[in-house]
């Protein structure tokens, strides 16, 4: 039996108790530390926090882990009760629903433990959560690399006057340039290479894979977006959107220190806040209601 548990936004107290009880029926607990994180996740205590409440040891399962092992996984949830832990909830990023599509289909019985999602915290700003179109994700924008999608979905969403919900890019262990240049020219020996020196390249192979070094991890803040978000529109007639549009930010939502602040775009580039995660809302047309709740929020600078 495979669970795939929610354990909310803020710490490890969030579980729920039907999430619990599944955590200590199971042998084995994986947790994905690729989509999310919790807020004291960053700390090196975390998961130690996490194992003494649930009594278990968790195996963190980076993405590298779930894309290359999902089958060794699965393999134990066929013979035993496997927990995969998911911070928020397992049906708020689009990654999971692969594990239980994959699951389902080797004949495994799968069950889920709901939680709380950012995509439901974003509520506690009083934007209501029906006023909502596509959500869309901005990337880090590298020198040669500045996708734009989410522009398209964002004025779909503004013409229609709802709010959108941008969700900001997590890069962890992400392979350095150096160890992507080494596993080239070990490929390339692989592919050329005659078959006396086949060995020899099969062998290097290993030897490069083990010693795979990655970059530190990046959290876009809401200012880095904003600053994308505008340069997105520079050259466009008639923008989606504008320096002046009124957002909300919001930073490690669920937690105790968590910060949630209306204001317009340029107003939240001043804003410094804090630790990840973050995440920023671009408000569509708004209902007298809602701009009575967005006034408690209000950006005061
Ligand atoms: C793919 S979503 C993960 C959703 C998660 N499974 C859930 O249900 O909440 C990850 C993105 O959501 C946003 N996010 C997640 N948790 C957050 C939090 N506590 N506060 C602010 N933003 C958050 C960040 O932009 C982050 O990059």
């Amino acid at each position: 039996m495979l669970f795939i548990i929610g354990l909310g936004l803020g710490d490890e107290r969030d579980i729920t108790l039907r999430g619990l009880e599944a955590v200590k029926s199971c042998e084995k607990v994986y947790m994905e530390s690729y989509t999310s994180l919790l807020s004291f996740g960053l700390d090196s205590h975390g998961l130690s926090n996490l194992e003494k409440l649930y009594g278990k040891t968790i195996t963190l399962a980076d993405r590298e882990m779930v894309e290359e092992k999902a089958h060794h996984i699965l393999e134990e949830a066929r013979h035993s009760h496997v927990a995969f832990l998911v911070v928020g909830d397992p049906f708020g990023a689009t990654t999971h629903t692969d594990l239980v599509v994959r699951a389902k289909k080797m004949g495994i019985h799968v069950q889920s433990v709901h939680n709380a999602s950012v995509m439901n915290a974003i509520g506690i700003c009083g934007l209501q959560l029906y006023r909502y179109g596509e959500t869309v994700s901005i990337p880090f924008f590298t020198d040669s690399w500045r996708p734009d999608s989410f522009y398209e979905k964002i004025h779909s969403n503004r013409t229609m006057g709802l709010h959108t919900l941008c969700l900001l890019d997590i890069r962890v262990k992400e392979p350095t340039l150096e160890s992507l240049a080494r596993l080239g020219l070990v490929w390339f020996g692989l592919v050329y290479s005659t078959s006396s020196s086949w060995f020899y390249s099969l062998l290097m192979h290993f030897f490069f894979r083990g010693r795979k070094t990655y970059e530190p991890p990046r959290y876009m803040t809401i200012n880095t977006a904003i600053e994308q978000l505008l340069e997105v529109v520079q050259e466009r007639q008639q923008p989606a959107y504008t320096e002046d549009t009124q957002c909300v930010g919001f930073a490690r939502l669920g937690s105790d220190d968590q910060m949630i602040i209306a204001g317009t775009m340029k107003q939240l580039q001043m804003v410094d806040f804090g630790a990840p995660l973050h995440c920023l809302v671009i408000t569509g047309n708004t209902h007298p209601l809602e701009e009575e709740m967005l006034e408690f929020y209000r950006c005061r600078t």
